[in-house]
């Protein structure tokens, strides 16, 4: 008897609250808000607690940090409950541990997989240096930090990677099944996390492809 898996799907950069009831309608886990002012997806913290009270039981909020202060990561905290920490800058283990032990929240660290050599990133070794991460992100390495809209070669990642692992980095409805076939045996559970290729501008989320997007992991799930 088949027993499909049931990929969790993360769906990052919001900004309008119509977004948001739209990416949970269509069936996301997990939320996401840049904190981030050089992004253009970049909102303050205030306003990621208004999108984030919106959201129902059972659907998380994360917060996205590059680089930043604890005091600020704190304050974000304080404000949106039950949020997860995405590091998506150069932030060190020791820096990501201390700050989940201080704020109570569990952290997704990104890997920044550089494109013309990601066979070379020691995807193993930052997962184990990483070991307080909930999940490693994988992402591909771009200028602006994240949200490029790039796929690195998935197929050169090694294959046993002792952590859960959330794939991201360019995905869209057409290519999101693909990556899934490609990954979900490289670490101990795979999920994914989606910006640009459901977007109608920067920022500004497109219903129809977070719909599409959706039944593309379902597709991808019920094939396994
Ligand atoms: O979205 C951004 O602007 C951003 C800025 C700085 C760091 C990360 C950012 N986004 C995250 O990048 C990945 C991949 O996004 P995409 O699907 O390739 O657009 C994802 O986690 C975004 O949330």
């Amino acid at each position: 008897m088949s027993n499909p898996q049931r990929t969790r799907i993360k769906m990052c950069g919001f900004t309008r609250e119509a977004d948001v009831d739209a990416a949970v309608q269509a069936g996301a886990d997990a939320i996401g808000f840049v904190l981030y002012p050089p992004s253009p997806r970049n909102v303050p913290i205030e306003r990621a607690a208004e999108l984030a009270a919106r959201l129902p039981a059972f659907v998380t909020p994360v917060l996205l940090f590059v680089n930043d202060r604890p005091e600020r990561i704190a304050q974000a905290c304080a404000s949106v409950p039950g949020a997860v920490l995405q590091f998506h800058g150069d932030e060190t283990p020791e820096f990501c541990a201390a700050m989940s032990l201080a704020t109570g929240r569990p952290h997704l660290k990104a890997a920044r997989i550089p494109l013309e050599s990601a066979g070379d990133f020691d995807l193993v070794k930052f997962a184990q240096s990483h070991s307080t991460a909930q999940a490693i992100l994988l992402d591909a390495h771009v200028d602006g930090f994240g949200g490029g809209g790039k796929t690195f070669p998935w197929s050169q990642l090694p294959p046993n990677v002792e952590a859960h692992l959330v794939l991201s980095g360019g995905l869209t409805p057409a290519n999101v099944t693909d990556g899934i076939r490609t990954l979900r045996s490289h670490g101990r559970s795979l999920a994914v996390d989606v910006s640009s290729g459901i977007e109608a501008g920067k920022g500004l989320k497109d219903a129809e492809k977070m719909q599409q997007f959706v039944a593309a992991v379902r597709a991808a799930d019920n094939a396994s």
